[in-house]
Formats: structure tokens, sequence, C-alpha cells
């Protein structure tokens, strides 16, 4: 089935209601803080472990919500850069996973990516004000004059692509960057095979890859590092670190 529709439809809906309650003028104060102290890190952390509670497709994966649980967990097999799904009605995501990480100082060295569907510049934000360290753009939900101008905001982006449609866009992007290979297509959830995923990553020059979902096997974590590509790993680090960590504690 396709949610995508129905998520955006969603999104906007509840972006109208959230705008209303902050002043433009109090959130752009905020961004021209927070950049004269932010350096750009395209290059971070490999290994991305991602919190997720519930896929409209696979339902609910994670045996515990306890977000601090979960980060004790990640943080025992060395993985510091979390991607923290927002998106609240389909992916049972929330934005206050945020700062409930962020604020606690043992948590200092740690990385965010917000990951949320990106639609208007307000989103943008609000990531930084929660305190968000990346954010994920959905290359393919946006028009290229829109990505021109996301581009120019001083904050760090994974720009996340499916397809040579979706590359077409970012060709005008000289800079470094780093771009995300979704291998899950997000109309019909199959996923691309190796050899579609390295054709793609061909016309991806001076750009630092990732290769996002479906990683199943340890296997593959090899392999793709061993070509120096970053992972975003959701369902299997969930259900082989969170939860069976989760099950032989209780
Ligand atoms: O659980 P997986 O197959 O390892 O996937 C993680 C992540 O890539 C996936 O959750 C994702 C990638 N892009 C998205 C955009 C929206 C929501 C979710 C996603």
């Amino acid at each position: 089935m396709n949610f995508l529709k129905k998520i955006l439809e969603n999104k906007f809906l509840e972006i109208k209601q959230r705008k209303k309650k902050i002043k433009k003028c109090v959130i752009k104060n905020i961004y021209y803080r927070y950049i004269k102290n932010n350096k750009i890190i395209f290059d971070f952390s490999k290994i991305i472990g991602e919190i997720k509670f519930f896929t409209p497709i696979l339902g609910k994966i994670s045996l515990t919500r306890n977000i601090n649980k979960i980060v004790k967990i990640y943080k025992k097999f060395n993985i510091n850069t979390f991607s923290i799904l927002t998106e609240k009605v389909f992916f049972s995501g929330n934005y206050s996973y945020i700062p409930i990480i962020k604020s606690k100082k043992k948590n200092k060295q740690i990385k965010i990516l917000r990951k949320d569907f990106v639609i208007d510049k307000y989103q943008i934000y609000e990531s930084i004000i929660i305190g968000s360290d990346i954010l994920l753009i959905i290359v393919y939900l946006l028009k290229i004059k829109i990505i021109k101008n996301i581009i120019n905001f001083k904050i760090n982006f994974l720009l996340e692509i499916f397809s040579k449609k979706d590359i077409k866009k970012i060709f005008f992007i000289k800079k470094k960057i780093a771009i995300g290979i979704n291998s899950r297509n997000l109309k019909n959830s199959n996923f691309k095979s190796k050899k579609e995923i390295l054709k793609i990553s061909k016309f991806l020059k001076n750009k630092s890859i990732f290769l996002e979902s479906g990683i199943k096997k340890i296997k593959e974590v090899y392999f793709f590092r061993k070509i120096n590509f970053g992972l975003l790993i959701g369902e299997f680090f969930i259900k082989k670190l969170i939860n069976e960590n989760i099950y032989r504690n209780k």
C-alpha cells in the first residue's frame, strides 16, 4: 500500500498548526545564533543506529519504548549517532525524543539525525531548536527550486535519494555533502539489489555516501563498509542489538 500520500497530507496540516504556535522572528533569531557556532560535518559517523518503534508495514518492532534504555544499549556497542523517527502518526515517533537525549550531560558526544518528511522550511528551524545535529531531506518529495533553497542553510543534511531521477535533481550540488541511497522503494517497499545500489553510487562523485534501509546481515555491513559506504540501520539493529539485549536482561 502507498502510505506516502497520506503521510504528506497529514504532515502539511501538522506543520500549519505548529507554525501558528511560534513567531517567525523568534525562530530566525535562534537559527542565526545557531549557525554562528555550527560546523558543517558532512562526514559524520559511518554507522548510524536508528531509533524507531513502529512502521506502517512491519507494525511494532521494538520491545521497548524507553528511549534512554535504547541509547544505553546502542552506546554499549559504540554507536553514538542515531537516526530518530519523529513522524508521529505512521511511525509512532516523537520529536521530544531528541531533547530528551540531548539534555543529558552523559550524551554530550551523541549526534542526532532527525528523520521526518521535510516539506517546509519551518521544519529546518524546528529541527535546530529541538537539538538535531543532522536533518534528513528526502529529495523525491521536493522540487529542485526548494532543494536549492534548503541546501543554503548552514546545517548538516543527509540528502536521501532513491533513483536516477533523484540524482538528476541534485546534480547541481558541487560541494561535498552526505547522500543517503535509500534501498527501500517508498511506494512498494521492495529493496534494491547490491548491483543497483553500486550503480547509483557511481553517479555520486565527491560525496559521502550512506546506504539506508534493508541491511539484514552482518556480512552486508562488512561489504559496504569496505567500500567506504556509511550505513543507516534500523530494523536489524533494533531486533539484534536492542530487543535481544532487553530479552536477555529480563
Ligand atoms: O529499518 P531499515 O530497513 O534498516 O531502514 C532504516 C531507515 O533507512 C528507514 O527507516 C528510512 C529511510 N528513509 C526513511 C524515510 C522515512 C521513514 C523511514 C526511513
